[in-house]
């Protein structure tokens, strides 16, 4: 007999009960039940149970006893149902209530703590589900859907199976893999009330209820908690401080950032009010390029990270293209030459100080974007964190080889990089985990870390972009639209990068064409923070209603020099057109259809690179809220532009990507099943004015070229 040592607000439960063997309480949308032992409705129900589960022992041919731990099959159908119970009835109270929710349109209930016990759940007539849209309890109708469900996984092979390891741990697969893809730790200790150790040992990841994503993007981080039909259940987002030491400089501090990981992720599981023992995996993504480097024993970053929109290595780039670098860059990375990739921003920090060289030759000094100095913290820092990426974020640091997936020696050397500073390159989903979480950081908890994918790329896997010829475009601070090639590596002659966009356990490595586009959002920011026209980032779409169109003006923010498809590291921003007419309202409208224009100039290029016309285009990020961008985007265009209902796709993509490796979602094609459209903007704009329009912003890209002497 143990006890709930939970502490329960009385006015937060609806019925409150004894509290029985183990922890049996639920939470339906606002309101929590305690289920408990001494209930007569419990008791009857137990038996029910003990007798149900008995009849699936007999009809469902469950898998040989030994496999439930030696507690067995022998024995009366309660000491059967007892002892298997725990193993069985979380999976069939999660579809239960999965189908009740469904049935009941039941919102935010937490299954995790459903600890045991069918029967006591569906024959107690005092469970009510409240604080729903209706009262209800679960009845029939969701007892035979959850079987259904139940049954469909076990078919599907999605129910785990457990296995006793000669090291006394025990690991869980799902047995419609190959073994050799498909062993995946179980996470154990959650934070269920005292149970047994070995209960509290054998608890599989995908028994947990909850996938964990924590994007740590450009501007802020974010944690983001799903459950298994991709509902976002909770979430908490920081920003972090921008730091411009000189023009074109921009640096975060890597502390700050952790220390805003750590938060976000503490408050976004203490508003799902769940504990890390209820996270089935935890998957990063990440501002890609942006670069680290720290001490492996100290954690102490050598200097403030570099982002990925610094230019500071324009005169390096400059003198390497020089060099003749150009082609050979081009050929194995898929990559030109840039400000942009981590590569030239490595060798700028161990060239600005020789204590940094010194260490990273000894081993002492790491590298890592910023997947990597989370993945390392989380997983014990200092105290043997893992030092890894995964292959899209290694694919943007123009030192890893397209087809090896490997570092390439002849580039290291071209910039005189240490390799043994590179952290391992992994599979962006892997069942093997990069490490596991440490009990005493934020998740309180050991939990697989097993997911890691670069923001836009994570974006592309979140809005179920798993096919070739799909594309999505991410408007956050910039834009990045990224088509899915397959497994095809397919060079751009059009200014496009090739890139990888994931890779899943030991399967092929998936490849993307990518049109990134530097500034977008982050030129509404500057119009709110250095020219003051406005106070949020929304509010931009007021003002720029304000006016019927940009009164003859074009604005070409090319802050960072020009990305995709020009790369121009001497262009600077102009806003060409001007005439006394021209008032704050112009501006703003002139700021956001850049943003269209150019996408319009990536997605061209797209087309003629692939030869495939797009048909729609599926968005996401900040700025889609922006009806009068989405509109003109669909516009300039000619195609419908179409966004999800989930928009939070950057982070769903790595929860995916965790959550595949431990068998919480069982493949890509139950993902793509989740993806709905939630709005969609159609075409408005005759050819005519749309050519018109784009002919004046290709006039105004001209201008902005050759301001910078390189
Ligand atoms: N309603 C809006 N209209 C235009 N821009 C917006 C709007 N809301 C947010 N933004 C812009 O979107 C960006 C934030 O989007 P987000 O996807 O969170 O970016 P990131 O992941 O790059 O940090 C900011 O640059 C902000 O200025
Ligand atoms: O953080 P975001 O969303 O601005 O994305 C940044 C990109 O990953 C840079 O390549």
């Amino acid at each position: 007999m143990s006890v709930c040592h939970r502490r329960c607000d009385p006015g937060d439960w609806a019925h409150q009960w004894s509290v029985s063997r183990s922890c049996r309480h639920a939470r339906f949308g606002l309101s929590r039940v305690v289920l408990p032992e001494c209930c007569p409705h419990h008791i009857i129900g137990s038996i029910v149970e003990a007798f149900l589960v008995a009849v699936l022992v007999r009809f469902a041919r469950l898998p040989q006893p030994t496999i439930f731990d030696g507690a067995g099959f022998e024995g009366t159908a309660l000491s059967t149902a007892r002892a298997i119970r725990d193993d069985l009835s979380s999976y069939l109270v999660t579809d239960i209530i999965d189908a009740a929710r469904r049935v009941f349109g039941v919102r935010g209930i937490l299954p995790n703590e459903l600890v045991s016990g069918v029967g006591p759940l569906l024959w107690n007539p005092c469970l009510e589900v409240s604080g729903c849209p209706v009262t209800a309890r679960p009845g029939m109708a969701s007892v035979v859907a959850g079987f259904r469900g139940w049954a469909a996984r076990r078919r599907s092979g999605r129910l785990p199976v457990k296995e006793a390891l000669t090291d006394g741990t025990t690991r869980c697969r799902s047995s419609g893999r190959t073994p050799a893809a498909s062993w995946a730790p179980c996470c154990s200790g959650s934070h269920w009330c005292e149970r047994g150790a070995l209960e509290k040992s054998e608890r599989g990841t995908v028994m947990s209820r909850f996938a964990l994503a924590i994007d740590q993007g450009t501007t802020s981080t974010r944690a983001v908690i799903f459950d298994r039909e991709s509902n976002v259940i909770a979430m908490d987002q920081r920003e972090h401080q921008q730091i411009y030491p000189q023009p074109g400089w921009v640096e975060h501090d890597p502390m700050e950032i952790r220390e805003r990981t750590q938060q976000v992720v503490r408050t976004a599981l203490e508003r799902a009010g769940i504990g890390g023992g209820d996270i089935a995996a935890v998957g990063i993504t990440n501002q890609r390029e942006t670069s680290v480097v720290w001490n492996r024993h100290t954690g102490q970053p050598y200097r403030n990270a570099i982002v990925w929109q610094d230019t500071r290595t324009d005169q390096l780039c400059a003198q390497l293209e020089r060099d003749g670098y150009g082609p050979m860059f081009r050929e194995r990375t898929g990559l030109p030459i840039s400000t942009y990739f981590s590569g030239p921003k490595i060798r700028w920090l161990l060239e600005s100080d020789p204590e940094i060289r010194a260490a990273a030759e000894k081993g002492d000094a790491l590298f890592g974007n910023i997947d990597t100095w989370l993945i390392w913290w989380l997983t014990g820092g200092p105290n043997g964190g893992a030092h890894v990426t995964d292959v899209s974020n290694a694919s943007r640091t123009m030192l890893m080889n397209l087809q090896t997936l490997d570092w390439d020696d002849e580039l290291l050397r071209a910039l005189q990089i240490p390799r043994q500073m590179l952290p391992a390159i992994r599979s962006s989903s892997d069942p093997n985990a990069y490490g596991y979480t440490v009990a005493d950081g934020p998740l309180g908890a050991r939990v697989p870390v097993c997911g890691d994918l670069g923001d836009q790329q994570a974006a592309l896997v979140g809005q179920a972009g798993l096919k070739p010829g799909m594309a999505k475009n991410t408007y956050g601070t910039g834009c990045f639209v990224l088509l899915n090639t397959g497994t095809e590596i397919v060079p751009s002659k059009y200014g496009l990068l090739t890139t990888v966009a994931y890779r899943f356990g030991d399967g092929p490595c998936v490849y993307a064409l990518e049109g990134s586009i530097a500034i977008t959002g982050a030129l509404v920011q500057w119009l709110r923070d250095n020219l003051g026209l406005i106070s949020q980032s929304a509010e931009v779409e007021e003002l720029a209603r304000s006016v019927e169109d940009n009164g003859g003006i074009y604005f070409v923010p090319f802050f960072s020099g020009a990305f995709a498809p020009y790369w121009r590291a001497d262009a600077r921003g102009v806003i060409v057109g001007l005439t006394r007419f021209v008032n704050r309202g112009h501006v703003a409208r002139a700021a956001l259809e850049a943003t269209a224009y150019q996408t319009r100039d990536v997605v061209d290029a797209m087309v003629a690179d692939s030869g495939i016309e797009l048909a729609e285009l599926r968005v996401d990020g900040g700025m889609v809220q922006n009806e009068l961008l989405m509109q003109f985007q669909a516009d300039i265009l000619g195609v419908p532009v179409i966004r999800p209902v989930v928009t939070e796709t950057t982070s769903l993509g790595a929860a995916y990507a965790a959550g595949l490796a431990v068998g919480y979602w069982a493949n890509e094609q139950e993902i793509a099943q989740y993806w709905k459209e939630a709005r969609r903007w159609n075409p408005q704009m005759g050819a005519e004015q749309r050519d018109a329009l784009y002919r004046g912003w290709k006039k105004a890209v001209e201008r902005s070229f050759g301001w910078v002497e390189l």
